[in-house]
């Protein structure tokens, strides 16, 4: 369990993380969203004891990070993959972290194998791939087998069969009863990893809620509507109260009226359709939405 209460980091003028308070329980994988900048790495490396919070506590297991024995047997965490001497082979990495913090042995060969590095084991950490160096971060996060883990950003630089089998690791960590908490800017990448989501912008909290509750907010439910004659359906559609734009060829997107509805009146004006599918807003839509008030940085943006 990791809590957090009226958690504040500034940064002289620059208000990082804004009176945060949130749990993350043990048994489901939480991610944590927010556009680049939204005060994610700040607020984890808080909880981590990292960070001194300007204001307000951050606690791991009931106590703040700081007065528990450190090490990884608590917590284990990724934070930056990059955060390693590159002379070093993977093996030595892992040796010396089990080594200070009174680790078997023999969890470094297991976590490698389950990362996927076995074979690169002995390899120089500095001709590693991001990939690669995601594995080892979430290798060194697995090593104290701890009941809590963070991880920021770990998707970034994964290919696709590395996203799946670190989505099915998370999974199963979580079902082992652990807490896991993910961070990421994108909600496609969330959208299935985690099961909860705290979403953040500004450093202020946005929503705290399961990702079937967030995915109900799509609050922008619309018809696609294909028909040989769009002047006649627009025209009475328009007639109907719905807002109606040219979606493509012989296509339009309808807002305002059921599918049912849609349906309905084209029946009543003999206009003949070939097809008619409503359509929920995708939860990359839903966050963005969410978030559109606090995104930090635009492409293109000349303030
Ligand atoms: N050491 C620092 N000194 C000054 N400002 C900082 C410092 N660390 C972070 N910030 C600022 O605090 C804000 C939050 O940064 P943070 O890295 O926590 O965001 P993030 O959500 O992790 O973003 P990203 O997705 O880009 O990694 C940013 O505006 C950042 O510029």
């Amino acid at each position: 369990m990791i809590e957090v209460s009226g958690l504040t980091k500034r940064y002289g003028p620059k208000t990082a993380v804004n009176g945060l308070t949130f749990t993350v329980r043990p048994g489901h994988v939480t991610g944590f969203l927010g556009p680049n900048g939204a005060g994610k790495s700040t607020t984890l490396r808080m909880i981590l004891g990292l960070n001194e919070p300007t204001s307000g506590t951050a606690a791991v297991a009931g106590r703040p990070f700081r007065d528990r024995p450190r090490g990884l047997r608590h917590v284990g965490a990724l934070l930056d993959a990059h955060d390693v001497h590159g002379g070093r082979t993977a093996y030595a990495h892992l040796s010396a972290l089990a080594r200070g913090n009174r680790i078997p042995r023999r969890r470094v060969e297991e976590v490698l194998r389950e990362v996927g590095l076995a074979e690169a084991a002995r390899r120089r950490v500095g001709g590693f791939s991001l990939g690669m160096r995601q594995r080892l971060g979430i290798a060194t996060a697995l090593l104290g087998d701890p009941p809590v883990l963070l991880f920021d950003e770990p998707i970034n630089g994964l290919d696709p069969e590395g996203v799946r089998w670190v989505r099915g690791l998370f999974h199963r960590l979580a079902a082992e009863g652990r807490t896991v908490f993910v961070s990421s800017h994108l909600m496609s990448e969330m959208e299935h990893t985690a099961d909860h989501l705290i979403v953040i912008g500004r450093g202020e909290l946005i929503a705290d809620e399961s990702l079937a509750a967030f995915a109900a907010r799509g609050t922008s439910q619309s018809v696609t509507v294909r028909t040989p004659d769009v002047a006649s359906l627009t025209a009475v559609l328009t007639a109907e109260g719905a807002s109606v734009r040219p979606d493509g060829d012989q296509a339009l997107t309808v807002t305002g009226l059921s599918a049912a509805r849609v349906g309905e009146v084209a029946f009543r004006h003999r206009v003949l359709l070939h097809e008619l599918a409503p359509r929920t807003a995708s939860l990359e839509e839903a966050f963005m939405e969410l978030t559109a008030g606090s995104v930090e940085y635009f492409a293109g943006d000349v303030r």
